[in-house]
């Protein structure tokens, strides 16, 4: 078995196409919403019901014709997600000519990406794949995730990213700043965030400064 390379994708701005309307590419394009992407959906009908409103109030661009070779031609990316194999298959291989990452919905091994199940909590996301076991299992794993990683990570991991920025801009010396670091990430944070205190006695810009100036030196 070869295993896929995870990565993050930065889509904002980004145009990134979707051929077919209906549920898959629904979620694929509601996904790549959250993104920041440029959407544009090229499907003859839109079956999603949210497909529709989207290209109503323009936040999708929606051309209404079946695919055709050329539509690729300036994408970041583009999902296959028509109810026709044959078309699906074509669109991959036309975006493989092109160099264009390609999802396809009917048979995700023809594609050069899948879409793993994600588990976000702000800052942190938690990608899950299963290497063709099944998406099903992907959701099985990522609903057990859930339990483990509550709503508390947004806000330990804004704490996390608060610190580190603010380590960054006032600490120069690339000792100090492993030291500081290090320390960071050894700090009950999340107990604080579970207990509520740390509601009541915020890590405001003052007392980051602060606590970096005590903990800077050995
Ligand atoms: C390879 C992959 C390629 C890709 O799409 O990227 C792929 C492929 C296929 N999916 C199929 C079926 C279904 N997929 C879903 C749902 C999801 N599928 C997703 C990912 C992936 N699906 C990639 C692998 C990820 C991994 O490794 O686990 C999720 C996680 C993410 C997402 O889609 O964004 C999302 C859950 C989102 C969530 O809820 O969190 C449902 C349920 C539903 O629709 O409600 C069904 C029906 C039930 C069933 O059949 O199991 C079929 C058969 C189609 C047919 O019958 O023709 C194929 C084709 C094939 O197997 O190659
Ligand atoms: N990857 C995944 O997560 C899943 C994949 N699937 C697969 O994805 C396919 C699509 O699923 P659904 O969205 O449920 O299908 P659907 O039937 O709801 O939608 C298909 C859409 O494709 C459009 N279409 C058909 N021919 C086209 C063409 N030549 N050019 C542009 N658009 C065209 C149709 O107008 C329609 O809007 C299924 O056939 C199945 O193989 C199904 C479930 C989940």
């Amino acid at each position: 078995m070869a295993y896929e390379l995870p990565v993050m994708l930065n889509c904002e701005g980004r145009l990134c196409l979707i051929i077919g309307g209906g549920k898959v590419a629904e979620r694929k394009a509601s996904a790549l919403r959250e993104a920041g992407a440029r959407l544009r959906v090229i499907s003859p009908l839109l079956k999603s019901a949210r497909l529709a409103e989207w290209a109503d109030d323009g936040s999708i661009e929606w051309k209404a014709r079946a695919y055709r070779e050329g539509d690729l031609n300036g994408a970041f990316l583009v999902h296959a997600a028509t109810d026709a194999p044959d078309v699906n298959a074509k669109i991959a291989a036309d975006a493989d000519r092109l160099g264009i990452l390609v999802n396809v919905a009917s048979e995700g091994s023809s594609g050069s990406f899948t879409n793993p199940a994600v588990l976000r909590r702000g800052r942190l996301t938690v990608a899950i794949a299963t290497s063709g076991a099944g998406p099903m299992a992907s959701v099985t794993i990522k609903e057990q995730l859930e339990h483990q990683f509550g709503e508390e990570y947004e806000a330990y991991l804004d704490f996390l990213y608060r610190m580190r920025t603010a380590i960054k801009d006032e600490v120069e010396l690339p000792e100090q700043r492993r030291r500081l670091l290090h320390k960071l990430y050894r700090l009950d944070i999340l107990e604080e965030i579970r207990r509520g205190d740390n509601a009541n006695a915020p890590w405001d810009p003052d007392r980051i400064k602060q606590w970096i100036e005590q903990n800077r030196e050995e």
